[in-house]
């Protein structure tokens, strides 16, 4: 009753006055049917009876609400229409508030909340029109029967409440029905969001190079349509069920209609009624077995869709994966940030990633992470980002452990570029204003942000120069310019400018800015990130020994800890796991006599 209370009320704060009109002319299309039927058992009997003026009077009566029945159904789909729209904007928002409410990642890598999602959606996509129908269907069901119970009572005592007992195993049976459909829909989830993730992956315009090259399309869609298939073999056994439940309730209400009809007719037989009370009868048993049916359907449809609505207020309501902390705006940072004894895994189930970290990173140093591939450099990044909470062990910014500080508060102190970076198909404006809001529409400080990373002259000789499209599918609405697509450094360098652009920023992080890089530009980003860098507090994490080297320490993690620690010129002395991977790979740069003896 809660989550109907709950329910109704979200129905009234989003449809409004078109919830208000809708009852009303459902009410008026339950009781045009009982007129009508009235109408026609006066018209029949002035027939009979050779009264010309009043027959004429019950025909245009008749026609009158039968053009009212026609005009209702209009009425009625606009209204519909109208909430639809409404109650799919409202849940929309609400759905996405909580999901951007979310801080961190664990809820979102969830299956089960991601299956539950699914379903939630639903309340706003085909929902709200399934459940008007449900809700005012059984309205004017109600109405119906309502008005032709008085009639099937009066006729006969006997045969109503035989009627009316027949509908209670439809419910029964119904409901049950609607519970096994929802606990289906969740069974079929997984396969419904691969199969959503093939098709999306066969739109992909990024996926289409390798899909195309290793000739993967056949293989993908018929993946897509085995997991269609899946999903379509569950619906099909809820179907069959429900089509032999319901063969059986239908044989149950003929038989109820025939002992009923057998007793009406003996009546009339035996002289008790007049002939227009046959006309009356039939409907009246015809509209009340109908009707009880409607009502018995659509409760079972408002069940369904309120189980629905069950995974819609899980979601709307998920407690966030990161603890709220205080919201006082954070200070800059002027000491340091310290990880302490910090243990992480992303799961129960996985093995440790980070096994007790302890690491310093000073405000104005410029840090430098390295390990191999795997060692968890990234994870330590999402950790300082709270991205995840770690398992064990503590991050204090100035002293304050920052479970204690606002998410909000916190990020905005950083700027960050990921490893796996977005590229928006916004245009290069927006793609750069995205790591600060404010600079939207203020292009020298765009312009500034990209021209730190050597990017300014590119983009202004793009066609619009910041406002193009950084997409080939989309286009800006005002004109029909064609967009442009960067190419793999040009983003990285986008991706840095919206890392930097970043002004409350106190430490920059940048997760393998240089990558995607050409050698030239590799040293030019280098070049640029250095004097970014200089008397801030940054966090570099490469590869590229190369680009590490300058930085005023560099941390090596290995085996989930930190092993060495030092500038360079110290790890190199010391001769450890550091020099030795800066050994071999500076090796590869060496100049070798080829076998002419002349220099390679
Ligand atoms: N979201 C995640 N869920 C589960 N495991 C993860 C997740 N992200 C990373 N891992 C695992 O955590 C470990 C560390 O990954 P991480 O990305 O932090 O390594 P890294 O040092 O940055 O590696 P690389 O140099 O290759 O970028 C890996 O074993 C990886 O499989």
């Amino acid at each position: 009753m809660r989550l109907l209370a709950r329910f109704l009320g979200l129905f009234a704060r989003a449809a409004g006055w078109a919830l208000g009109l809708r009852a009303v002319s459902t009410v008026l299309a339950g009781l045009a049917p009982v007129l009508s039927a009235w109408l026609a058992r006066e018209l029949i009997n002035h027939l009979i009876a050779h009264r010309g003026t009043a027959a004429w009077l019950s025909t245009a009566a008749l026609a009158a609400t039968a053009t009212l029945i026609a005009i209702l159904q209009h009425v009625n789909r606009y209204a519909d229409q109208e909430i639809t729209r409404r109650v799919a904007l409202r849940t929309q928002a609400e759905l996405f508030t909580a999901l951007t409410r979310l801080p961190g990642l664990a809820e979102l890598e969830n299956p089960q909340f991601q299956d539950r999602l699914r379903l939630a959606q639903q309340i706003g996509q085909g929902g709200p029109q399934q459940l008007i129908g449900a809700a005012f269907g059984l309205a004017q069901s109600a109405v119906l029967v309502g008005g032709f119970l008085v009639t099937l009572i009066v006729a006969s005592p006997v045969v109503a409440p035989l009627v009316l007992l027949s509908a209670l195993p439809m419910l029964w049976a119904q409901l049950k029905l609607s519970r096994q459909s929802v606990d289906m829909s969740l069974r079929i989830t997984p396969n419904i969001r691969r199969q959503m993730f093939y098709s999306m992956l066969l739109l992909d315009t990024r996926a289409a190079k390798e899909i195309r090259l290793f000739g993967l399309g056949d293989f993908l869609r018929g993946r897509m349509l085995t997991e269609l298939t899946q999903a379509q073999a569950g619906e099909r056994r809820i179907d069959r069920t429900a089509l032999r439940v319901n063969g059986l309730l239908s044989l149950l209400t003929g038989v109820v209609s025939t002992i009923a009809l057998i007793v009406h007719v003996n009546q009339i037989a035996a002289g008790r009624g007049s002939v227009g009370d046959i006309a009356v009868l039939i409907a009246a048993l015809a509209s009340v077995q109908s009707g009880l049916a409607g009502i018995v359907t659509e409760i079972a449809t408002a069940n369904e869709f309120l189980l629905l609505f069950g995974h819609y207020v899980h979601v709307t309501t998920v407690p966030v994966d990161t603890p709220a902390g205080q919201t006082e705006e954070l200070p800059t940072l002027r000491g340091a940030i310290e990880l302490r004894d910090v243990w992480f895994r992303y799961h129960p189930d996985h093995d440790w990633v980070l096994r007790g970290v302890n690491l310093t990173i000073p405000a104005g140093e410029s840090l430098a992470l390295v390990g191999l591939n795997g060692a968890g450099k990234s994870t330590l990044v999402k950790l300082i980002c709270r991205l995840y909470e770690p398992t064990r062990g503590t991050i204090t910014w100035d002293g304050t452990d920052i479970s204690e500080v606002d998410v909000a508060q916190l990020r905005k102190r950083i700027g960050v570029v990921f490893q796996d970076y977005m590229s928006y198909e916004l245009s290069a404006a927006e793609n750069i204003a995205l790591g600060d809001l404010d600079a939207l529409t203020d292009e020298p400080r765009l312009r500034a942000a990209a021209a730190e990373v050597d990017l300014d002259d590119t983009i202004t000789a793009l066609p619009r120069g910041y406002q193009t499209m950084l997409s080939r599918v989309f286009e800006p609405s005002d004109d029909h310019v064609a967009g442009v697509v960067l190419s793999g450094g040009q983003w990285q360098r986008v991706a840095i400018a919206r890392a930097v652009i970043r002004s409350s920023a106190d430490l920059l992080i940048l997760d393998e800015p240089s990558a995607g890089l050409d050698a030239a530009a590799e040293h030019s980003i280098h070049e640029s990130l250095r004097r970014l860098r200089q008397g801030r507090s940054s966090l570099l994490i490469s590869h590229r020994l190369n680009a590490v080297r300058q930085a005023d320490r560099i941390v090596v993690l290995d085996g989930g800890v930190v092993t060495e620690q030092g500038t360079h010129d110290i790890l190199m002395a010391v001769g450890g796991a550091y020099a030795a991977l800066f050994r071999t790979q500076a090796g590869g740069y060496q100049l070798v006599p080829d076998t002419a003896g002349a220099k390679t």
